[in-house]
Parts: C-alpha cells; sequence; structure tokens
C-alpha cells in the first residue's frame, strides 16, 4: 500500500541544468521529486510506486514525452502527467491534452509556475488515492468492509466468518480485547442476516449495578420490589425478533449467569415478579477480553454458562498483531472525524505513520480512534506515555530548543544566531528535514528559510543535497 505522504513528483528533461534548477525549484517547496534521464527508468520506477505525478519534456533526443506519457497511463489512467511544450507549440499542446495530459506548460517559464501545475496534479493524485484506499477496503462493494476495516488475513476471515454466521440461528461468543470492535462484529452479525428487521439491544454487564442488571434484562411487574410501581419490559424482551448483545459477560453476577442460561436454554423469559414465561425469537451474542474458561475454573464464571457460549466463537486479533491495518485503520478513522468536526485531515506523512504501525495500541481501534480525532481537532501533541513521540507536523507547537540563548557564548547578535539556527535545525528534524512545513510552522517564507539556512551555515537538509 503507498503511504499517505506526498506523491513524488518524476521528472524527466534531456537538459541537465534546467532539470536541476526544476529539481532545486520544487523541493525547496518541499515537494518530493526524483530526476530521470530517460524515459524507459521512470516508467520502471512508476511500476513499483504509481503514487507519482509526471513531469516530462514533449520533446527529446532520446524519447517521445507523448510516448511516453501514453506509456504512464496504461500503467495507471489516474496519473497526471504534465507536459513541458516548446515556445508557440501550439498543435503539440493541443494534441498533449487530447492524448490525456494533466496540463501543459510552455517554455520558457518560471519555477513558481511550474510548481503551481504541480501543486494542482498533488492534490489530485492524494485525492484519487484516498478515493481508492476506500474503495480498496470494500473488496466487491461489500458493506461489512467498510464497517470492519481491515486488510489483514484476520480481519478478511472474520468478515468471512461473520457473512457464514449471519443467517444460522446460532449464538456466538466474540473474543477480543479492550477496543478491538467486539461490538462492531456483533451489529455486523445483526445487520447482515435476516434478524436485520429486528432490534439490536446492547447491554454492559460491567457498567450496570447486579440489582439493576437483573431487572433491566429480564424487566418486572408492578410491585416486583420496592420501587417497582410499574411494569417495565426488559432488553431480553426488547430483542425478540433480532439479537441482544451481551457485552463483558464475565460481569454478570453469578446468580444471574444461571437465570440467564434458563433464558438461552428455553428461549423465553420470566419478568420479575411474575412466573409466566414469555417466549422469545432472539440471537444472544456475547462477548468477553477474559479467559472464561479459567474464570470458570476460578468459580467466577458458570461452566455451564461457559460451554453453552463456546459452542461458535468469532476472536478478533488485538491492534498489535495486525499492524498493516493500523494507516488504513487511522484514515478511515480520520475521515470519520472529518465528517464529525467538519474539518481537514492534516498531511498523514510516512513518519507518523511509522509510528503509528510500531505502537502497540493497548487500547485497540478505541484508542487509535482517540488518537485519529485528536489528530483531525489539531489537538495532538504526541503519544501520551513518555517515549511515544509521534508529534504531526501540522499540529504540534515549536519545538523547544535544546540551546538557549542564555547558554551561548559572545555578544548578542552571536548569541541570537545560536538560538536561531537552534530552533530551525530542531523545526526541521521534526519535519524529516521537509522544507514546506518547516518554513510554515516557523510562519517565515520559503525564500526567508534558504536564506537563514545559509546565513546560519546550516547542514543542507537531505532533500537539498544534490
Ligand atoms: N475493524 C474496525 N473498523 C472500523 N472501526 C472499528 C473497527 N474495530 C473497532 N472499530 C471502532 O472502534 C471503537 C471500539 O469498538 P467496539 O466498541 O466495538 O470495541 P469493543 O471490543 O466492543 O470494546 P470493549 O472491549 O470496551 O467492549 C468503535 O468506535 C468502533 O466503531
Amino acid at each position: 500500500m503507498p503511504g499517505f505522504g506526498e506523491p513524488t513528483v518524476h521528472l524527466l528533461d534531456d537538459d541537465d541544468d534546467l532539470r536541476d534548477a526544476l529539481r532545486q525549484g520544487l523541493e525547496l517547496e518541499g515537494m518530493p521529486v526524483e530526476l530521470h534521464e530517460t524515459g524507459a527508468s521512470l516508467l520502471a520506477r512508476i511500476a513499483h510506486d504509481s503514487y507519482a505525478v509526471i513531469v516530462s519534456d514533449i520533446r527529446m533526443p532520446g524519447g517521445d514525452g507523448l510516448a511516453l506519457m501514453k506509456a504512464a497511463l496504461a500503467v495507471d489512467p489516474t496519473m497526471p502527467v504534465i507536459l513541458i511544450t516548446g515556445h508557440g507549440d501550439v498543435q503539440m499542446a493541443v494534441d498533449a491534452m487530447r492524448a490525456g495530459a494533466y496540463d501543459f506548460i510552455e517554455k520558457p517559464f518560471s519555477v513558481s509556475r511550474l510548481y503551481a501545475v504541480v501543486e494542482r496534479a498533488l492534490e489530485k493524485r492524494r485525492l484519487v488515492l484516498e478515493n481508492r484506499i476506500l474503495r480498496s477496503t470494500l473488496d466487491d462493494g461489500d458493506e461489512l468492509t467498510l464497517r470492519l476495516v481491515g486488510r489483514t488475513p484476520g480481519i478478511q476471515r472474520l468478515r468471512q466468518q461473520i457473512h457464514a454466521l449471519a443467517d444460522p440461528d446460532v449464538d456466538v461468543l466474540v473474543l477480543g480485547e479492550t477496543g478491538t470492535g467486539k461490538e462492531v462484529v456483533a451489529r455486523a452479525l445483526h445487520d447482515c442476516g435476516s434478524r436485520a428487521k429486528g432490534n439490536f439491544v446492547a447491554i454492559n454487564c460491567a457498567a450496570l449495578p447486579a440489582d439493576i442488571i437483573e431487572s433491566e434484562l429480564f424487566g418486572h411487574e408492578p410491585g416486583a420490589f420496592t420501587g417497582a410501581s410499574k411494569q417495565r419490559i426488559g432488553k431480553l424482551e426488547h430483542a425478540d425478533g433480532g439479537t441482544i448483545f451481551l457485552d463483558e459477560i464475565e460481569s454478570m453476577p453469578l446468580d444471574l449467569q444461571a437465570k440467564l442460561l434458563r433464558a438461552i436454554e428455553t428461549r423465553s423469559v420470566e419478568r420479575l415478579g411474575s412466573n409466566r414465561a414469555i417466549p422469545l425469537d432472539l440471537r444472544f451474542v456475547a462477548a468477553t477480553k477474559t479467559d472464561l474458561a479459567a474464570a470458570g475454573r476460578e468459580g467466577r464464571f458458570r461452566s455451564d454458562l461457559y460451554y453453552r457460549l463456546n459452542v461458535v466463537t468469532l476472536t478478533i486479533p488485538p491492534l498489535r498483531e495486525r499492524r498493516e491495518d493500523v494507516p488504513l485503520l487511522f484514515f478511515h478513522l480520520a475521515r470519520e472525524a472529518r465528517a464529525r468536526f467538519r474539518r481537514e485531515i492534516p498531511a498523514i506523512d510516512h513518519a507518523l505513520e511509522m509510528q503509528l504501525v510500531r505502537r502497540d495500541w493497548p487500547g485497540n481501534v478505541r484508542e487509535l480512534r482517540n488518537y485519529a480525532d485528536r489528530f483531525v481537532l489539531g489537538m495532538w501533541a504526541g503519544f501520551d506515555e513518555p517515549g511515544g513521540g509521534a508529534v504531526p507536523s501540522s499540529v504540534s507547537p515549536p519545538a523547544a530548543s535544546s540551546a538557549r540563548p542564555s547558554e551561548s557564548a559572545g555578544s548578542l547578535a552571536d548569541r541570537l544566531a545560536a538560538y536561531e539556527r537552534s530552533v530551525i535545525e530542531a523545526e526541521l528534524a521534526r519535519h524529516g528535514g521537509s522544507l514546506k512545513p518547516t518554513y510554515e510552522a516557523l510562519q517565515i517564507s520559503r525564500k526567508g528559510l534558504y536564506d537563514k539556512i545559509r546565513r546560519l551555515g546550516i547542514e543542507s537538509p537531505e532533500r537539498l543535497e544534490e
């Protein structure tokens, strides 16, 4: 899967000087650029990584820009190709546009003109990628893949199991650590099957006090206990015709476990204060993050209920066992956050993606979702625990400098220069040597940053090196 960072600008021109000047101009704007002397090398590159924009001269001694463009569009018809035409070469420009060029630019041109065209093309490329990733999660237009996002084998298997279990009326036990998506799976089971017309009723057994769970689940008749003035229909009855989801089933009090087992086996419920059994047609889906067998051995969970629930189980792997899903999920959750908060998604660069993948995510998708929300709200200043360290460029405050002005020796001018230098170096390091986010964060112009880099003798960031 391509990264979500910047697409690469592939530049092909037979004029060495022009090529280098263009590269420097675009790199100063923070665009990743790769130079090519031949169309063949360019095509070989994009065959492996088509997350790219092409800028090519149309007339070259060793090749033809139009032919190159056609070959590139054969690799990926959505690839933006910008062709450089000779002055007054109107017919050539028209032909290029007809043949599918994204735009053309007439010689002589300024770097800023090229930058403007490439910037638009990059934007288009990003959008195409976004849509492609989302569509690819759909796997043949399947609704479930948009809800249960992930492409790792564990998640693909889970989706197949959900489809397979959607209609047979079996009860299901969902296993997974906190925040892995157990409720998502339970809802998917409900929505994919014929019970979708009925209610999906969820109850978290850990969230309610023991004495309340009973009447919540089973309902009660008036006068069943002190304070029960009216009849109350319980969650099990509400779920009649649909699905009851019993989350954190391990927290169910032992005496209620026996009553629940009876309800499961007899498919009926007795409200508190009544002996009348009300027949139910519902599916039980229970979920737990603990080892119920061990809880059974320790006397905390009834073994008979465990065996009854454990007939069909679905296991959701934790995020640390499916790290490849993390960028996709983060992107999906950020898009959800964008819709919820009506904010744009800041750029997700490669460095951030790597940090997301490396993290263990003890709170799983729920924790990832919190970070995606904060990221979109511009309120993420790094991971919570010490050493976590991801600091998305667009939301981070300027780096605290290691060299404070008072620590450097010499004149006021020297000390200020040392301080300025350390601030810029820290900011450059924070952005992986990329200039654009650096001068934006420092709120100075591109030229201003470039001048300071030269004046202060700051080591050229990698991207500026020849
Ligand atoms: N594969 C997934 N794709 C998209 N969103 C997901 C996925 N898995 C989980 N989520 C989202 O993560 C959050 C937590 O999911 P959910 O509440 O289902 O977890 P859980 O395992 O039931 O949590 P708990 O253990 O606390 O009961 C929800 O916002 C859910 O929409």
